[in-house]
């Protein structure tokens, strides 16, 4: 049985008191959901110390938002691996198309982080997803094999989570249909050799829209932006009618 994951991506949002506040309200909303749904919070890095204190022993995992390959080194600025394991984050996102537009990565360095990140027994979140332009041009399938296959050089599959994020999606409220959304996510599976991982969807779910998203067959799960950062509208999504 593949693994259902909800998690949110909480972006540059949330100070700790934030996030504090956030944890009060959220947990007894999730308390009745299915023990077979996992719930992640992947949350700017100052806020995962106190959370995963905050959180210790319950059903709410944390993830970072990303992590740099390297084990440690001079590197200004960056997080490794063992640090986050280190703190009790289970999860990591990798290679958000905000990373790839305004900080540069690349499927290379998306592929380097992976592999730093199950080295230190945390589990990547590989984010793939096709621009409007590559969409409209024809490409989304190319683009995707390439990116899940660029990504996923010399990857351990057994310790994986894939999300399909269309960048055209992300934000706009302009969501993948959910037959689209399920269409790729089969195509990004037949490209696995491991076919028991979790492939999310994302890009604009909101409590309204997960229940279709979640009822078709090949989607595992969502990566939840902007509506994940209210405790109400995340519970509702976690909660969602199958
Ligand atoms: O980028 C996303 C999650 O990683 C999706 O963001 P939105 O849900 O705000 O569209």
């Amino acid at each position: 049985m593949r693994k259902i994951i909800i998690a949110g991506n909480w972006k540059m949002h949330k100070t700790q008191a934030e996030a504090q506040a956030f944890l009060q309200e959220f947990k007894p909303l999730i308390e009745d959901a299915a023990e077979s749904r996992e719930v992640v919070l992947c949350v700017p890095f100052t806020d995962l110390s106190g959370m995963s204190q905050q959180l210790h022993g319950g059903r709410v995992r944390l993830g970072a938002q990303n992590v740099h390959w390297e084990p440690s080194g001079a590197y200004t600025g960056e997080i490794s691996a063992a640090m986050l394991a280190e703190i009790g984050i289970h999860y990591v996102v990798i290679g958000h198309s905000e990373r790839r537009q305004y900080f540069g990565e690349t499927d290379e360095t998306a592929n380097l982080r992976v592999l730093a990140a199950q080295k230190a027994g945390l589990i990547p979140i590989l984010c793939v997803g096709e621009s409007k332009a590559q969409r409209d041009a024809g490409e989304t399938e190319q683009v995707i094999i390439d990116q899940v296959k660029k990504g996923l050089v010399n990857v351990d599959q057994s310790n994986l989570v894939i999300a399909y994020e269309p960048i055209w999606a992300i934000g706009t409220g302009d969501t993948c249909a959910a037959t689209e959304a399920n269409r790729v996510i089969g195509l990004i599976r037949e490209q696995l050799t491991n076919s028991q991982v979790t492939i999310q969807y994302g890009g604009s779910v909101n409590a309204n829209n997960v229940d279709e998203i979640m009822a078709q067959s090949e989607i595992d799960g969502a990566l939840v932006g902007g509506a994940s950062l209210e405790p109400q509208s995340l519970a509702r999504i976690v909660n969602f009618q199958p």
